[in-house]
């Protein structure tokens, strides 16, 4: 619709060439915003440099946005210059709306859908138990990003690529971390907004002083190209020989193999590997900063995860492990991950949307090409006393799950067409994580030197993911924790 004569939508004064630059609070943008909620209201329009913005606070708006027939208008993405320099622009992230993406998504449709993702439930279960092995192992002074971060990693590039790694140390393990670090430094929307506002910047020598950063770019660039090709490889290998186990390239592979009865052609597997490669850029941070967010959220109100522990003793008893089979009757631990999903949503501001055309929102003009940022930090904080971590949120008074409660559902996955794909493998992944933690592990504050709890500040990072700052803890066994090792030899 072309509609120049309505206005935009309502939006803090801004000020020539800056526009609401310095208005926001760069450790806290998503708080920021959501002060502008309070007084402009749902729908707020706001310039920074030479870009325009909506931001919606509103879930109600966000999915009536894009959950309905206006969907493919809100279903694009802004094709900044940095994700080209980072080498991500053929990422399913970034990809623009149309035939290329719908292929990315076709493929995560076949292997991700719900009921498909249901096959790896053995791998989710395994790496759940090799987490707790090493918690509990370094329970005195527990480097828990560490531990966290590997677990994600190895879970990952095993579902992805049917990597078999149990160490951090191996060399795939170390390609994509570095990557990750480099991206989450380099791609920063400062940077982004630097090359959107100036240019030419790309193109001058990155020995200028003050400009090293575009040969950091440039190395992200031949990263990402191994972590698009290397894993890749070693998987179509496996295929081939008859040895791979099951993972997300193998039937990526198989499938598409079947469907056509010869290899896939190269254009398709140039597309499998990129979505491949970004199953790990979207699906690692994300993960580990919802376990991170949930270890952090039970010491800080340990009756809850007196409760969960209460919950499994009474479904499971004491002498086995949890297993999928015990999920539909334990709704508090379903609740507790719902719950950790709203008290710190992982992507606070989501991944950025753009629309594909002119439209009218409600009187207010909404231009093709506007950045649309979906807060779901905002969101999140719509109801009763936002800080206090509570599953009985999600609970029926009668104890059961209220009907839309599920982690997959959450608004923390996005909106419309570019809802997550990874949703209900991530879902598998922490919930297995959740329920074996919660089953044989007991957090508890640090002691310092004089035998008192050492307090902690909850405070989040700031990025595209966000998750706690470091924090002092201790973690000890549950009379359960005695039947893990077991459970490696079944
Ligand atoms: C708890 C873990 C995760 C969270 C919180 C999360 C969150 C998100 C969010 C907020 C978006 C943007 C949605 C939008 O634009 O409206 C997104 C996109 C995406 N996620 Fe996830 N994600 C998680 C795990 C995963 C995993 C495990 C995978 C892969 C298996 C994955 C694959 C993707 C992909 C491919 C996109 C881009 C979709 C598109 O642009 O069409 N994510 N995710």
């Amino acid at each position: 619709k072309k509609s120049p004569g309505l206005p935009l939508p309502p939006g803090p004064p801004r000020i020539p060439f800056l526009g609401n630059a310095l208005d926001i609070d760069i450790t806290e943008p998503h708080a920021t915003y959501a002060r502008w909620g309070h007084q402009y209201g749902e729908i707020i329009y706001s310039r920074l440099l030479g870009q325009d913005y909506i931001i919606v606070n509103s879930e109600k708006v966000a999915r009536t946005l894009s959950d309905t027939r206006r969907s493919a208008v809100y279903a694009g993405r802004p094709q900044l210059s940095i994700y080209k320099l980072l080498g991500l622009e053929y990422s399913t992230a970034m990809l623009p709306y149309g035939d290329a993406w719908r292929v990315h998504r076709k493929l995560f449709h076949q292997t991700l859908r719900s009921d498909a993702a249901v096959k790896y439930q053995p791998i989710y279960m395994s790496k759940a138990i090799s987490l707790v092995q090493n918690l509990l192992q370094d329970g005195a002074a527990p480097n828990l990003e560490t531990i966290l971060q590997a677990f994600v990693a190895t879970t990952v590039l095993s579902l992805t690529y049917g990597y078999n790694i149990e160490s951090q140390d191996h060399p795939v393990v170390k390609l994509v971390q570095t990557l990750n670090n480099m991206l989450s430094k380099e791609g920063t929307p400062e940077k982004s907004a630097l090359f959107e506002t100036f240019p030419f910047v790309k193109y001058l020598p990155s020995w200028i002083p003050g400009l090293g950063f575009l040969g950091r770019l440039a190395t992200c660039r031949r990263l990402t190209k191994e972590v698009w090709d290397q894993p890749f490889e070693y998987t179509k290998g496996e295929v081939a020989a008859g040895t791979a186990p099951q993972s997300v390239v193998a039937d990526f592979l198989t499938s598409n193999q079947e469907d056509k009865g010869n290899q896939p052609c190269q254009e398709l597997e140039a597309t499998m590997k990129a979505a491949a490669a970004t199953v790990y850029l979207a699906g690692a941070e994300t993960s580990s900063s919802v376990l991170h967010t949930f270890i952090l959220a039970m010491i800080l109100f340990p009756e809850v995860q007196e409760k969960a522990r209460a919950e499994i003793d009474s479904v499971v008893g004491e002498d086995r492990l949890p297993t999928f089979g015990d999920r539909d009757s334990l709704p508090y631990i379903e609740a507790i991950i719902c719950e950790t999903m709203r008290w710190h949503p992982p992507v606070p501001l989501g991944i950025p949307h753009a629309t594909t055309t002119d439209d009218v929102y409600q009187g207010f003009r909404i231009p093709k090409g506007v950045i649309i940022i979906f807060n779901e930090w905002a969101m999140s904080r719509d109801c009763v006393n936002p800080d206090h971590f509570d599953p009985g949120r999600h609970l029926l008074p009668t104890g059961e799950l209220s009907p839309n409660a599920r982690m997959s559902g959450s608004s923390s996955f996005g909106f419309g067409r570019r809802v997550c794909p990874g949703r209900f493998f991530a879902e598998g992944v922490l919930w297995a994580a959740f329920v074996q933690i919660l089953a044989t592990l007991r957090f508890s504050k640090a002691t310092d030197a004089s035998g008192h709890p050492v307090e902690i500040n909850p405070v989040f990072t700031n990025g595209v993911t966000s998750q706690p700052a470091p924090f002092q803890l201790s973690i000890t066994g549950t009379a359960r924790a005695q039947l893990i090792d077991k459970y490696e030899s079944l």
